[in-house]
């Protein structure tokens, strides 16, 4: 609780305000004002008796307005009348301030301004109310008038908050390699990853942007969407003169906001993807064998039969053929394939189960089914397992032996040199694709660096006290929807 006791305004001598300004969690703050002279030097008294103003107790249904900022102005009625109009705003219905009358009572006091929705007067709700049904609420009043209103500057304050906009860049940018930058200096580089904060698109081709790592940076010229988008293509075309890549365009930016992570909240999940033969298992299993008690894996479904050694709801949920499909009809699965002639399938209540116990789940899956975990219940963290170059797939994976496909009844062969070719290709398809689903990339070079580049990222998310979601995540979130979508598609 704050106090403090404003000088007599030389220039309207017969006003003295007491300010209690009771700053609630909620940014809820309360005014009130005695404004007479007479009131002054009563108040003035007991001030000195008990050495400070006290406090009025604050409203109890102000902590109700959970979204807006209350301001509770009680007036002294006098003899003079308050020096303010009302209307009903069109649009919104809202019981508004339209006039303050200069020198009136309303404009002395300095606490009630154009534009204030009214929302109650003496504790009696305005809503659906006439302005000639209020008028009389006032006339009929005595002595303190307490008027609850909602200020129009916090109004503004609002509008401007929900119009901020920030983006997580899909791709490096340097203006000192881009030939199109209106002025280089003016404009601001950065780099797959980075959080944006947008502070002007009144361009179609540049906007205005600041880096949310530099506090207070100022904001530079950023490719809008529009200008990226065509300038990316056309270097996709260049490297690719076949048009194989399809008419995707790729991704620039996604809209992104906010997140505090709760310790009472499940961790998010962890998804891992990459082409086949990559190294996910490898790195998923050294991840599990670091820290057992935090990572967990999921079980999958199956309707082969148990072998001996194998154990239910361990190495496998057994089910039936009818059960599994009934699963497979009600979207029980985040993916699922026969294999042999059995089927096989991930579930989600199998990665349920696993965050439940309070462990983050490694998932791996195929970056098309990712889709089925793309909510703001998962959370989920996609790290892309890209392979690095050629040269370096040859002389790592020298020893390195892989399971192939069904072609081949799952024998277990040496990599050959198509194969890599084919895994190359297939992270580039990947990235291009679903690029705009990864927030981390790891070039699975040497096994033990990627490992620990891995863990120590995953750590890092962990710790990080803001973490930046896709907005999309919380449109179905009502309130939170209200706030941070509307103003851009989700991923733009
Ligand atoms: N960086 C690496 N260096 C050397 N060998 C590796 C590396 N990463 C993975 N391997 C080996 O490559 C083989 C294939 O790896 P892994 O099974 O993890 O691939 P995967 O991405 O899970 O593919 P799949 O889903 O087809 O099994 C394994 O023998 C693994 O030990």
């Amino acid at each position: 609780q704050r106090q403090t006791r404003q000088q007599p305004d030389s220039q309207h001598p017969d006003f003295h305000f007491v300010w209690s300004v009771l700053l609630a969690a909620i940014n809820t703050f309360t005014v009130f004002v005695f404004p007479s002279q007479s009131l002054l030097s009563v108040h003035d008294t007991v001030a000195q008796r008990d050495f400070e103003p006290t406090l009025p107790p604050i409203p109890d249904d102000v902590l109700d307005e959970d979204e807006d900022s209350v301001k509770i102005v009680s007036l002294v009625k006098t003899n003079e009348p308050l020096g303010a109009t009302i209307k009903k705003d069109k649009s919104t219905g809202a019981i508004v301030v339209a006039r303050i009358m200069r020198g009136g009572a309303a404009d002395k006091s300095g606490l009630i301004h154009e534009g204030d929705e009214l929302k109650e007067v003496n504790g009696i709700s305005l809503e659906h109310r006439k302005p000639k049904e209020i008028l009389p609420l006032l006339a009929c009043s005595k002595g303190e008038v307490k008027f609850k209103i909602i200020p129009a500057s916090f109004k503004e304050e609002m509008a401007s908050n929900k119009k901020k906009l920030f983006l997580r860049a899909l791709f490096d940018y340097d203006p000192d390699d881009d030939p199109a930058v209106p002025c280089k200096d003016a404009a601001i580089g950065f780099k797959r990853g980075d959080v944006l904060q947008v502070v002007s698109m009144e361009d179609d081709t540049w906007w205005q942007a600041c880096h949310l790592r530099d506090g207070n940076a100022r904001g530079g010229l950023i490719p809008s969407r529009q200008k990226s988008s065509r300038a990316r293509e056309a270097a996709r075309r260049r490297r690719w003169s076949t048009g194989v890549h399809g008419p995707t365009r790729p991704p620039t930016y996604i809209e992104v906001i906010p997140y505090h992570r709760d310790p009472k909240e499940r961790h998010r999940l962890v998804v891992l993807v990459g082409p086949d033969g990559v190294g996910v298992n490898e790195l998923k299993r050294r991840l599990l064998l670091s820290d057992p008690d935090h990572y967990g894996v999921t079980v999958p479904h199956t309707t082969r039969e148990k072998r001996r050694q194998e154990k239910e709801g361990v190495d496998y949920h057994f089910v039936s053929v009818p059960m599994f499909e009934e699963d497979i009809l009600n979207h029980r699965f985040i993916e699922y394939g026969r294999y042999n002639g059995h089927y096989y399938g991930t579930s989600l209540d199998s990665v349920n189960r696993v965050m439940a116990e309070g462990k983050v789940c490694l998932l791996d899956v195929h970056p098309g089914k990712i889709k089925h975990v793309y909510t703001c219940e998962y959370k989920p963290y996609v790290v892309f397992v890209k392979p690095p170059g050629i040269e370096e797939l040859r002389l790592t994976r020298r020893r390195a032996k892989f399971i192939c496909g069904e072609e081949d009844k799952g024998s277990v062969r040496v990599f050959s040199e198509e194969d890599f070719e084919d895994m190359i290709s297939l992270a580039d398809d990947m990235e291009s694709q679903c690029g705009h689903l990864f927030e981390k990339v790891i070039v699975n070079g040497d096994i033990a660096m990627a490992f620990r580049e891995l863990k120590a990222d995953l750590e890092r998310v962990e710790q990080t006290e803001v973490q930046w979601l896709p907005a999309e995540w919380m449109c179905s979130s009502p309130t939170k929807a209200r706030r941070s979508c509307g103003h851009l598609d989700s991923w733009i």
